[in-house]
């Protein structure tokens, strides 16, 4: 109810989303390099994911968030400043961190629209976004700052470097998350989301949720570790976390993906703050930023894999009649001649053409040729074996692969096929026939040769008059009207 809620009123989400923001703003403190930088920022991440999905709708939240954070920094650190300095710095603060976002949000908005980009191209894209545009947010915040005396000019050159990582790891690591979130409590704000692969599944199984313990598992194991043994070297065992991240990324929802990257990514804030490992945060930050980056790839392997299995489909199955295409049928013959080869098994192939069927076009026009290809196909793939093959070799004429199948078997399996061909009537009285050519698998036999004694087998049938089975080798013809 409290969703439908946040949906129809703009300002209940403004509301809402400003108490998240707020936070995210105080969680983000768990790291605070110095009061003016934390080295992971997560409001900036939520920052650029509410402007992605509802623009400048938003812009009451975020102001109001940046105002209250200076008036809370203010207070907590005993900074000096009038209240009407403190406004102003705030809504100063606050255009600089949200301008940048606000033109990176917009601009990979335009991008994901063209549905023409595929989702690695927008990965890319979004990872140059979130680290150009944090940069210009630190360079337009730092001298805001300054200029509000909110810092001063001195810690500028310090603070810059772990500002920018900590803006960057907030959108890098978690805008896709805040997308993720919004997302499902207003589906349809930014619809070519959908087009997305899986950030609107939220599929969360026992399966799952041990992947996410075991990785907070290494996580604390590896920060343990460095917290034991005092060692900056022990720090970059973290690293170590991109096994079970790819794991993720590869087995399970987008979803769970960027919030598993959400989530070790704020547990490694709070382990450092809890273990007091400060010293090595700078490490942390960059191995997280490092691990999202490359999980965020694994967002595009659905649709790649999609996409590969499409290409395979179009280039393996012959689109009118969905038999094998006959780069297939090559590549198959070519395999099982080799493994019959190897058990010493018999294979045999049938070649087959429908009679007459250029007359069939003229007479009934090509859309009755086309029903007619679809009707044998579909016949003959009903009488074989999972193990043979039926592919369509060009214009009427099929190929049958037949694994582990004597040259007896395969003549009555043709013979078997002419029957049912001959009980196909097409344009409600013409009844089809087609001619067989079939051939054994010879010793030196490759695809080429196997199919060429096939084929002349079925010219052999067409020869002695169609509507028949030919056998090749023994040149043994067989009528069988
Ligand atoms: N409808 C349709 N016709 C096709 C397709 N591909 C090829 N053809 C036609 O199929 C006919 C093939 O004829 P042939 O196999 O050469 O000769 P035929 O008339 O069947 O005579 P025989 O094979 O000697 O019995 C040609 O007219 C092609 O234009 C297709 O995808 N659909």
């Amino acid at each position: 109810m409290w969703v439908g809620r946040l949906q129809r009123s703009w300002a209940l989400r403004n509301g809402a989303l400003l108490l998240l923001w707020l936070f995210v703003f105080k969680i983000g403190a768990l790291v605070e390099y110095t009061h003016d930088a934390s080295v992971w920022f997560p409001a900036a991440g939520l920052t650029f994911a509410s402007l992605l999905l509802f623009r400048f709708s938003i812009l009451p939240a975020l102001l109001a968030g940046c105002v209250l954070s200076t008036i809370y920094t203010v207070h907590a650190y005993d900074i000096s400043l009038g209240d009407f300095q403190i406004l102003k710095a705030g809504l100063l603060f606050g255009l600089a961190h949200i301008l940048p976002y606000a033109i990176g949000a917009n601009v990979l908005r335009v991008l994901i629209k063209r549905r023409s980009l595929d989702m690695s191209v927008i990965i890319v894209l979004f990872l140059v976004i979130a680290a150009v545009s944090s940069f210009f947010a630190t360079w337009l915040v730092l001298p805001t700052l300054v200029m509000t005396e909110m810092m001063s000019p001195d810690a500028v050159a310090s603070t810059w470097l772990p500002f920018w990582i900590g803006d960057m790891a907030g959108v890098m690591v978690m805008a896709p998350f805040f997308v993720g979130l919004l997302n499902w409590v207003q589906p349809g704000a930014f619809p070519q989301l959908a087009d997305l692969p899986g950030l609107d599944q939220q599929t969360f199984n026992a399966r799952s949720l041990m992947k996410l313990l075991l990785n907070a598992l290494l996580l604390v194991s590896c920060m343990l570790l460095a917290k034991v043994t005092h060692s900056p070297n022990s720090a970059f065992a973290i690293f170590f976390l991109v096994i079970p991240h790819m794991w993720i990324a590869c087995s399970e929802s987008a979803f769970l993906n960027v919030s598993s990257v959400a989530l070790s990514s704020f547990l490694i804030a709070f382990w450092v703050h809890v273990l007091g490992l400060m010293d090595y945060v700078m490490v942390y930050q960059f191995a997280i930023n490092v691990i999202a980056a490359n999980t965020l790839f694994g967002l595009a392997i659905p649709s790649l894999l999609a996409d590969n299995l499409k290409l395979r489909k179009v280039a393996f199955t012959d689109s009118l009649t969905q038999a094998a295409s006959r780069d297939l049928l090559v590549q198959r013959s070519a395999q099982e001649i080799t493994y019959s080869r190897q058990d010493a098994k018999p294979l045999a192939m049938i070649v087959f053409d429908i009679d007459y069927f250029k007359k069939i076009n003229d007479k009934f026009g090509h859309q009755v040729g086309d029903q007619a290809l679809q009707q044998i196909a579909q016949l003959a793939q009903s009488l074989l074996r999972p193990t043979d093959l039926l592919g369509r070799y060009g214009g009427d004429e099929f190929v049958l692969l037949l694994p582990h199948t004597e040259l007896g078997a395969a003549r009555l399996i043709a013979e078997r096929i002419i029957e049912r061909v001959r009980q196909v009537t097409i344009a409600e009285s013409h009844q089809l026939t087609a001619s067989f050519g079939v051939a054994g698998l010879q010793a030196d036999d490759d695809f080429e040769r196997l199919f060429r004694r096939a084929d002349h087998a079925l010219y052999q049938a067409k020869l002695a008059g169609r509507n028949r089975v030919c056998v090749a080798e023994v040149e043994h013809q067989q009528a069988l009207a």
